[in-house]
């Protein structure tokens, strides 16, 4: 590869699939800028070639300056064709760069913009609202209340659809089981035939060949989460009894009749709606398990967070972000101090391009480490500290915009996100008390149960099962 950036040696024909480390690729990639000396480094997987940016100033002058040719996604044989992600359309943070994704993306942008947060604000706080009721039953179950809160709000947005109470609800399985295999097969290395297309063409039954039975249940799984919560909106849009959502909004925009139903149109919305189902329970539930992570290993940021809130001296609403901002920098620094996404979602470059000097091969799957830029300390000193100080006073650090991907595949959720993360995390820290977990040492003593502080690996990084202990606050009565 003549010109293109640094990298480690490789090998003959496999490059450097074996150098590629199987979980937390993100720390190898920054050790390897340091060791190379080089913001961008050039791998190679079977002859096709990876850039990987670990600044800021790459992804901008790359993914952000030059989007035009930078938004393209890489095609993986695993997710996209064995598992069906974008081979007929369904998940847009999949699909190619072209006009069938921009017209699921304007449904998306369009339904979480800044200006439509009001229209959904109301709902967001009836959510959070059964969030910190549920925190107060069971506490020990907060996992499964970040998820049903997040499940909730999305399905009556979008689907106009209310989830059953219980554990049984149909849409959030088949949801569940989509996103477990989509997680798992997004761990670059995971599967050969990701390497050896040509892998695809081996009969399941074939011996080694369990990567296609895998696909084609994961497949199976994934049709179901985008089809069954879509057919239930669309039959009671048919018999006009749908409440307000994305999916009625958007069908009737495009101005679908209900008696057409083999619609291209039909499809668009579909799409969106999953999409957004697919994209937006995870990221949640992981970003406010890293909220409370932050919590025990920072006990004066939640101390300094309480006596901003207790200002307030009533339950917090989504339009007191201005009258709340050590808060508001709180979820900065969550989305900084952990990603959900460590390394976005992989962009592929259309065109052969020159940057630096350096030649970028076209069609070179382009990896923005979002994890370098977040904990690079020339911009967030210490990086490893949770201090929501670094966005406040007279030197405020950049907000890390970063988190939520670059160029025009940026999230299209980020204000949804931002929103739920600021009025959760407020309601949360106003009335409870946030401390670790107990275990029995070996002489029976209760002593803290510690937190790994360590995450998951692949395509969504959520953190490994940690034990906290919610406490009422002496004005949680009175707020609630
Ligand atoms: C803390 C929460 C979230 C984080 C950190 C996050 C982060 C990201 C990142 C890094 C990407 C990849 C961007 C790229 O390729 O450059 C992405 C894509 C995407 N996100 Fe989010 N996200 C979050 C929540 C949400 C929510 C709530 C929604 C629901 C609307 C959503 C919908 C999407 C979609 C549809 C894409 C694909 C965009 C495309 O390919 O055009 N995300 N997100």
């Amino acid at each position: 590869y003549p010109n293109v950036p640094p990298g480690p040696p490789a090998v003959p024909i496999l490059g450097h699939l074996f150098a590629l480390p199987s979980t937390h690729q993100w720390k190898t990639f920054a050790n390897w800028s340091r060791d190379y000396k080089s913001d961008i480094l050039h791998l190679s997987v079977a002859g096709k070639s990876i850039i990987v940016l670990n600044s800021l100033q790459a992804t901008n002058d790359l993914m952000e300056q030059r989007s035009r040719i930078y938004s393209e996604r890489p095609r993986l044989p695993m997710i996209n064709e064995l598992m069906g992600w974008n081979q007929q359309s369904l998940a847009m943070g999949l699909m190619p760069y072209g006009n069938k994704w921009l017209a699921r993306r304007k449904i998306v942008q369009q339904a979480f913009s800044k200006q439509s947060l009001m229209s959904y604000g109301s709902q967001l706080e009836k959510c959070t609202e059964s969030l910190i009721n549920d925190l107060f039953v069971q506490p020990s179950e907060f996992m499964a209340h970040f998820k049903r809160m997040s499940t909730t709000f999305i399905m009556s947005t979008v689907y106009g659809i209310e989830v059953k109470a219980g554990s049984g609800d149909p849409f959030i399985g088949a949801n569940e089981a989509a996103v477990d295999g989509l997680k798992a097969a997004g761990i670059a290395g995971r599967f050969l035939v990701d390497t050896l297309p040509i892998l695809k063409y081996v009969p399941e039954w074939f011996p080694g060949a369990d990567f296609k039975r895998l696909a084609r249940e994961w497949k199976e799984n994934m049709v179901l989460a985008f089809r069954a919560p879509f057919e239930e909106a669309w039959s009671q849009f048919s018999n006009h009894t749908l409440q307000p959502c994305l999916v009625l909004n958007s069908l009737d925009e495009l101005g679908v009749d209900n008696a057409d139903d083999s619609d291209e149109r039909i499809n668009t919305v579909r799409d969106a709606a999953g999409s957004i189902y697919t994209a937006a329970v995870d990221t949640a539930v992981s970003s406010l398990a890293t909220f409370l992570l932050a919590m025990l290993a920072n006990p004066e940021a939640q101390k300094l967070a309480q006596i901003e809130l207790d200002r307030l001296e009533r339950l917090p609403l989504l339009q007191d972000d201005a009258s709340l901002p050590y808060i508001s920098a709180l979820v900065k620094e969550v989305l900084r101090w952990k990603n959900v996404a460590p390394l976005a979602i992989p962009h592929c470059v259309a065109e052969e391009d020159e940057y630096r000097g350096y030649k970028i091969p076209k069609g070179a799957t382009i990896i923005g480490n979002i994890w370098a830029i977040c904990h690079d300390d020339a911009i967030y000193p210490d990086p490893d500290k949770f201090s929501p100080e670094r966005f406040l006073g007279n030197n405020p650090r950049p907000d890390p915009d970063v988190a939520f991907g670059f160029g025009r595949r940026t999230c299209p959720g980020q204000h949804l996100a931002t929103s739920m993360l600021f009025l959760c995390i407020a309601r949360i820290l106003a009335v409870f008390e946030i401390s670790k977990g107990t275990k029995l040492d070996e002489f029976g003593r209760e002593v803290d149960d510690e937190p790994s502080y360590e995450y998951s690996s692949g395509l969504a990084a959520m953190p490994l099962p940690f034990k906290c202990t919610f406490k009422p606050r002496a004005l949680a009565n009175e707020m609630i």
